[in-house]
């Protein structure tokens, strides 16, 4: 046999011992953890969970829906990718799983994300373990400048400016509105009052190049770039996402590539004063930290509150909108000052619990360890991913929409949630997220007290980062019913 066959040969034969190894050593790890009284879902060969996360995702919810509805039990298995994934199930094992002697030390992150939207910041906080070099400084520099007096006054003006515009006689999109006027409060935020005039290049998902605003492209991209990692195959084995082997793999790599070579550019500006862009600047170069590593910081303040914003705003304006909820919303309309925000504020917890928008947190065990769960012990072995399942914590409440847990007069203790992670890799921007959200969701409940959902018959209405749910609205019923007898859109009508 000569040179050309036997490497191939010998290359394909070492993938193959290397796969059989770490199958072998899921198998192993997965029958450890069964005589653990560890249950698992229902898992394929190769494929493993898959085929049941791709029904949840038709039906607009995550991967984290995939739980076996045991009250009683500590953790549930399923596979992923190659991997075991364990979910803690109950407090219990969610304080163990984020608590200080744990993260950080048996478990760190590890995340498939890095897959998707790392394309864009492959140096994000998000995907460092807590052991990287300066992971603590450049946190506490994002977190300085987050502040939230300045994000108030932002998103209080533009969602002011955004429910002043609608028209009174046609449905509104409100997916479309809400992503517009996050990606304008986030931009003026972050960049500074100039980030609309900044234009980019971008090609969308029809391979149309445009140049569009800096703002819009990197949502769009990474939401593509979310959406693209979900793709069936692309679970199985991750790095398939960053393959360029089909057109939109190449298209969102382009993007990526532009949206570099316009921040290359731009940070080599100044900064506007106040804005997070100076913040993070001025404290990551006390640190001597290279300037790619403070633009993904700089990329994921950007990012990290538009999508799970939009969601937040999007399911708190579905449920308080919701006929059967309408006490809400007249409790909403009929305060003012201080109370009215408590109200909403306890919407939009509420709405949190029921749709957490970015429900999985990826870690992984780095080296074997002892858990002991009020005297039920697990060893978890080196390898295996192990994050708590928020949606099963929240579940744990109910599916009815019950905001008054959240009030300060409420006699129960709140319920035990998550939806911004706990402990030490929770999320800096909990505070800001909520007060966007809410600054919208007072503006626009206050100005269209009649607005009416004309979706609520579509199914399986859920909003998380991986949900295709709309969310339209007509916000002058009587306006829309004269224009419809006028001859215009009879389906408003029905
Ligand atoms: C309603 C809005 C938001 C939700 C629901 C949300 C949710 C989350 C969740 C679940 C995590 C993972 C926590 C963990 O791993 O334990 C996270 C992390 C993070 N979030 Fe948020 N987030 C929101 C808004 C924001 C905003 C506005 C920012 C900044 C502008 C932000 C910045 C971050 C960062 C930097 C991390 C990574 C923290 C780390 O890895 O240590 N988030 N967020």
């Amino acid at each position: 046999m000569g040179p050309f066959l036997s490497v191939p040969m010998a290359v394909v034969g070492v993938a193959s011992a290397v796969y059989a190894a770490r199958v072998m050593r899921t198998v192993l790890d997965r029958r450890s953890y069964e005589k653990q009284g560890v249950v698992f879902s229902k898992t394929y060969p190769f494929i493993g969970s898959e085929t049941d996360v791709s029904e949840l995702l038709e039906r607009n919810k995550t991967r984290d829906y995939l739980y076996l509805d045991q009250p009683a039990t500590d953790l549930v298995g399923s596979i992923r990718g190659f991997d075991i994934q364990l979910y803690g199930m109950n407090r219990q094992t969610a304080e163990i799983l984020v608590s200080p002697t744990i993260t950080g030390k048996h478990i760190d992150r590890d995340t498939p994300a890095l897959y998707s939207f790392g394309q864009l910041s492959p140096s994000a906080i998000t995907f460092q373990k807590i052991t990287t070099d300066h992971f603590g400084g450049r946190k506490r520099n994002l977190g300085k400048g987050l502040d939230l007096e300045r994000i108030s006054v932002i998103s209080n003006r533009r969602a002011a400016d955004f429910c002043s515009e609608f028209i009174r006689d046609a449905p509104l999109d409100l997916k479309r509105i809400v992503g517009d006027y996050t990606r304008e409060v986030m931009g003026e935020f972050v960049w500074g009052k100039d980030a609309g005039r900044r234009i980019v290049s971008y090609k969308d998902r029809d391979g149309e190049v445009s140049d569009v605003p800096f703002m819009f492209a990197l949502n769009e991209t990474f939401t593509r770039l979310r959406f693209y990692s979900n793709r069936f195959w692309n679970r199985v084995h991750f790095p398939i996402a960053t393959w360029p082997i089909t057109r939109e793999a190449r298209r969102l790599q382009y993007n990526c590539k532009k949206l570099h070579e316009h921040l290359a550019d731009v940070l080599q500006g100044t900064p506007e004063p106040e804005t997070v862009w100076e913040q993070v600047a001025a404290g990551n170069g006390k640190l001597a930290i290279p300037i790619e590593i403070t633009r993904d910081d700089l990329l994921t303040a950007s990012i990290a509150g538009l999508d799970t914003v939009q969601n937040t705003i999007l399911a708190t304006l579905w449920y308080v909108l919701l006929p059967r909820n309408a006490e809400w919303r007249e409790a909403i309309v009929s305060r003012s000052g201080q109370r009215r925000d408590q109200l909403i504020e306890a919407c939009v917890s509420e709405s949190l619990r029921l749709s957490p928008p970015g429900s999985v947190i990826n870690n992984k065990v780095v080296e074997d360890f002892d858990m002991d769960v009020e005297g039920r012990k697990y060893r978890l072995k080196k390898g295996t991913r192990v994050m708590p399942n928020i949606h099963a914590l929240h579940a744990k409440y109910g599916d009815a929409f019950k905001p008054e847990r959240f009030l300060p007069e409420a006699e129960e203790p709140e319920p035990y949630m998550m939806p911004f992670g706990k402990g030490r890799r929770s999320c800096p921007g909990r505070n800001l997220g909520i007060a966007v959200a809410r600054n919208f969701v007072k503006q626009f409940i206050t100005a269209y007290p009649e607005a009416q959902i004309t979706n609520t018959t579509d199914k399986d209405v859920h909003f998380n980062n991986l949900s295709h749910s709309q969310l339209t609205v007509v916000i002058d019923p009587s306006a829309v019913r004269s224009a419809a007898t006028a001859g215009s859109c009879p389906v408003l009508l029905s």
